[in-house]
C-alpha cells in the first residue's frame, strides 16, 4: 500500500501533537516512528489507521494504483498495540477461529501452523485470560504479522517480551514484511534497527501549542 501524507497534523484541544508531516510511504517500506514517551507515536499510528481523523492535512492511500478510501482501511490493515485488547474469555483456538473470520491469515498459514509458530501448542484450549503477558503479546503480534493485510502497524512490538520473545518477533517481522507497508512505533533500537526510514515525531512539533 502506498500512503501519501501531506501537511498532516493532529491536535487534541489546544495541543498540537504533530504538525506539517509530509511523506510518501512506499509499498515494501518499513518506517520507524520514534520519539520519547508522550511524543505522539501512538497518535500518529492511530491517525494512519483511520481511527483518528487528522486535524489538518490529508492522507491518501492506494493499493496497486487504486485509491483506497479511509473508511476501507480497516479491511487492509493489521495492527498490534499494547492498548488493543484480545478477547480474553475465549480459548486460544476459539479466539483464532473468531478473529480470522474477520481478518483472514495469509495464504498457506493455517490455525495449526500459526499456533506452532507462536510456540503455543500446549495453550490451544487455554483461556487467553490465563496467558502470561508475553504469551498475549506473541499472540497479538502473530495475528497482525500473519494477517493477509498490506498495511502493518506495530506499536511498541516487544512490550512484555523477554529476549527469546524479542528474537522471535525479529524473525517473524522480517519474514512477513516483504511487500507490505510497515509503520513501527518504538523506543527500543533493537526492535526497529531493520527499518529503512525513520520519522521522529518531535521533528513535527514546532508549533505544538499554537
Ligand atoms: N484521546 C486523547 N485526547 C487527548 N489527548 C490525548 C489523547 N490521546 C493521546 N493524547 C495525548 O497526546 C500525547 C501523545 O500521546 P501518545 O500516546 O501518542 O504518545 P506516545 O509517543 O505513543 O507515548 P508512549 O511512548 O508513552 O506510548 C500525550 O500528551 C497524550 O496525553
Amino acid at each position: 500500500m502506498q500512503i501519501n501524507a501531506t501537511g498532516l497534523g493532529k491536535r487534541f484541544k489546544r495541543d498540537w501533537i504533530f504538525r506539517g508531516l509530509t511523506h510518501t510511504f512506499q509499498p515494501g517500506s518499513a518506517t520507524a516512528v520514534l520519539g520519547p514517551n508522550g511524543a505522539g507515536k501512538s497518535t500518529l499510528l492511530n491517525t494512519f489507521s483511520g481511527q483518528l481523523l487528522p486535524t489538518e492535512g490529508t492522507l491518501a492511500y492506494s493499493l496497486a494504483g487504486k485509491t483506497v478510501a479511509v473508511e476501507d482501511i480497516p479491511a487492509h490493515l493489521a495492527y498490534a498495540a499494547p492498548y488493543l485488547e484480545l478477547l480474553e474469555e475465549l480459548t486460544l483456538l476459539e479466539l483464532l477461529q473468531f478473529h480470522t473470520r474477520f481478518k483472514p491469515l495469509r495464504a498457506g498459514i493455517s490455525l495449526d501452523k500459526l499456533i506452532g509458530m507462536m510456540y503455543l501448542e500446549k495453550a490451544r484450549h487455554q483461556l487467553v485470560r490465563e496467558f502470561s503477558s508475553g504469551m498475549k503479546q506473541r499472540l497479538k503480534l502473530a495475528l497482525a504479522l500473519y494477517a493477509d493485510a498490506p498495511l502493518l502497524l506495530l506499536d511498541e512490538p516487544t512490550t512484555n517480551l523477554d529476549t527469546t520473545g524479542a528474537a522471535w518477533y525479529l524473525e517473524h517481522v522480517q519474514a512477513t514484511r516483504v511487500g507490505r507497508t510497515l509503520l513501527l512505533s518504538s523506543n527500543v533500537p533493537a526492535e526497529y534497527d531493520f527499518c529503512d526510514e525513520h520519522i521522529v515525531v518531535t521533528d513535527f512539533q514546532v508549533a505544538r501549542s499554537s
